[in-house]
């Protein structure tokens, strides 16, 4: 794309909206801003399209939102008539603007002739997929940014099984993208459109109906629950009604909410960002929790789809749970309630992806049932359940990312972190009878399957530069990977480019060394940063920490070598 021709256009259209051509008017010469908003058009990553907010193809903004849903819509038409009349539902959380782009993607569809559901007002992304399924319809919009900074929003797309929509669909979708021109799609008149049932507001009754899908998730009865005391923000997102639904419907007695971060705001102005996977966001939840003498700590992200938790310790100090380590408690609760039930299938498998802790499979492996793993991304999650749907092959039990991502009930087909709350605090509740806090669980799982720790390190390089030296780096560890680390050899080398183990090709490099640990390296598809994963099995905590330790500081070192610099900052 020319930037240059592109900039010019834009600033020619008459109709531009006024805050966008502002902008564009005060880069005026700044040839450096110009190519990074107009050298390309937003793509799709791991999670849909996402981008930084403002003026320019490369941009969120109005423009791009009615390309991707004209192309979208485009798509459903050459289906045919029952999937326009099926049409699409539309969800939107807390970030600037979703409101507003959730009506012109409603507005854009109905102008296609294609039906919009329209959720009255913010929504998680999990109840969206749910909504999808529930209501028959062809396809869904989730208009957010997930866990990302303020500045930014997105949109997540959905096909009528309620996943996101995997390489092929993007693909198609894609290519109607390149013959849509942002700035002249057409839009319907709203009141026209509701007058043609072309336009539906949805609300009330999709979310008793999703209230009362996740109720049949509870394994205990409501006395487990009573007397348990939780504290849950759902900073600044959409989390805070749902949320505190499903703990009240499962009879707690004693949730309190973070004050300061109860409702929506798009500036998230008490996090840096809104990332549960960032210990930095529980520091008022905590103080909440000490002071209401809360032994549970759960935070949802903007969109309600990943969940992060802080516990006690043995001495009584909250620590905050990796994604990896909630997944093992959960997954280890589940497994272990199934048996006691005997309602353990014997086709049963648990889901993890390539950069998942392996602790997942050593538990799953004590209870006889099968772990599958996918690329990163729940989409990838949602196709495999999906696909054992279709063949009857395998019972899908549990799905879960390093990435504070899970699914148990697969009446939703993204991760949900409005289930993964509810049932982390019916663990937590149902230990706590028994005396054992979950952080003591924890522990007796190290024992019983191996001292396992992961952890990441992310390089966030921002525009196109940012974005080559990524894909340099990549390159480079390709063509010169290591033969040991540290003193420890190399024993696997796995290039997921190449398409390997049945997966679609994805930019992935794994290395195994022959002690069993291993390091990841792969660009983030929803930010600009490179990310490398790391994991060890330990004989106890000290030796598995150390072990971890000398793995990153090996790692990074050959990293900067190999890049040539020393600029690399860590996150
Ligand atoms: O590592 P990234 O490509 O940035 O993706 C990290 C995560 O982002 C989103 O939350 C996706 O839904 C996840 O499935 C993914 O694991």
């Amino acid at each position: 794309m020319n930037a240059k021709a592109e900039y010019g256009r834009w600033l020619r259209h008459e109709e531009l909206d006024p805050d966008l051509r502002r902008e564009l008017l005060l880069i005026e010469g700044d040839e450096r801003e110009i190519e990074d908003r107009f050298y390309r058009s937003l793509t799709f990553g791991t999670g849909g399209l996402r981008g930084v907010l403002g003026a320019g193809t490369n941009r969120m903004n109005r423009y791009t939102v009615r390309k991707v849903t004209q192309a979208l819509a485009r798509f459903l038409v050459r289906q045919g008539e029952t999937a326009m009349r099926r049409g699409v539902v539309i969800a939107y959380d807390s970030r600037r603007q979703s409101a507003a782009f959730a009506r012109e993607a409603a507005l854009v569809l109905a102008a296609n002739r294609v039906k919009a559901y329209l959720f009255e007002g913010v929504r998680p992304t999990p109840e969206l997929s749910f909504a999808v399924r529930h209501l028959g319809a062809a396809a869904g919009i989730m208009i957010t940014a997930s866990h990302n900074p303020p500045e930014y929003n997105g949109c997540k797309l959905y096909g009528a099984d309620g996943a996101q929509i995997t390489a092929g669909v993007a693909e198609a979708i894609s290519d109607e993208m390149a013959d849509v021109d942002e700035l002249a799609v057409p839009l319907a008149d709203a009141e026209a459109a509701v007058l043609q049932g072309l336009l539906e507001e949805v609300g009330a009754a999709v979310d008793e109906a999703y209230a009362a899908w996740l109720s049949t998730l509870a394994f205990q009865s409501r006395e487990n629950n009573a007397d348990y005391r939780v504290v849950y923000t759902p900073l600044h997102g959409t989390g805070s009604v749902p949320v505190r639904r499903v703990l009240r419907d499962i009879g707690f007695r004693h949730v309190t909410v973070v004050p300061q971060q109860e409702w929506p705001d798009a500036d998230f102005p008490t996090v840096a960002s809104p990332n549960p996977e960032d210990p930095a966001v529980f520091a008022l939840a905590i103080e909440t929790a000490e002071k209401a003498g809360a032994d549970l700590v759960m935070a949802t992200d903007p969109d309600a789809d990943r969940v992060g938790v802080a516990v006690r310790d043995g001495s009584g100090s909250f620590v905050c749970l990796t994604g990896n380590q909630l997944g093992a408690l959960l997954l280890a609760y589940i497994l272990s309630q199934r048996a006691e039930r005997h309602a353990l299938p014997g086709n049963g498998v648990i889901v993890k992806t390539i950069v998942t802790s392996e602790m997942g499979a050593a538990i799953a492996a004590r209870y006889g049932v099968e772990t599958v793993e996918t690329l990163t991304g729940f989409k990838h999650i949602a196709e495999a359940i999906r696909r054992w749907e279709e063949t009857g092959e395998k019972t899908f039990l549990f799905g879960y990312e390093e990435s504070c991502g899970y699914l148990i009930g697969d009446f939703c087909r993204d991760k949900d972190a409005v289930q993964a709350c509810m049932l982390t605090a019916e663990m937590a509740a149902y230990y706590d009878k028994q005396g054992r806090s979950l952080h003591q669980v924890l522990l007796e799982l190290y024992e019983q399957v191996g001292f396992y720790q992961e952890d990441l390190v992310s390089f966030t390089w921002n525009g196109r530069e940012g974005a080559e030296r990524i894909h340099r780096l990549m390159e480079r560890l390709r063509k010169q990977p290591p033969e040991r680390v540290g003193d420890v050899p190399v024993a696997v080398r796995k290039d997921y480019l190449t398409g390997i183990e049945g997966l679609p090709p994805a930019d992935v490099i794994k290395i195994l060394l022959a002690d069993g640990s291993w390091f990841a390296a792969r660009p983030s598809g929803t930010e600009p940063k490179i990310k490398f994963y790391f994991g060890v099995k330990g004989t106890d905590p000290a030796d598995a920490s150390e072990r971890l330790n000398r793995l990153k500081t090996d790692v990074l070192q050959f990293i900067r070598k190999t890049e040539g610099s020393d600029q690399c900052h860590a996150l």
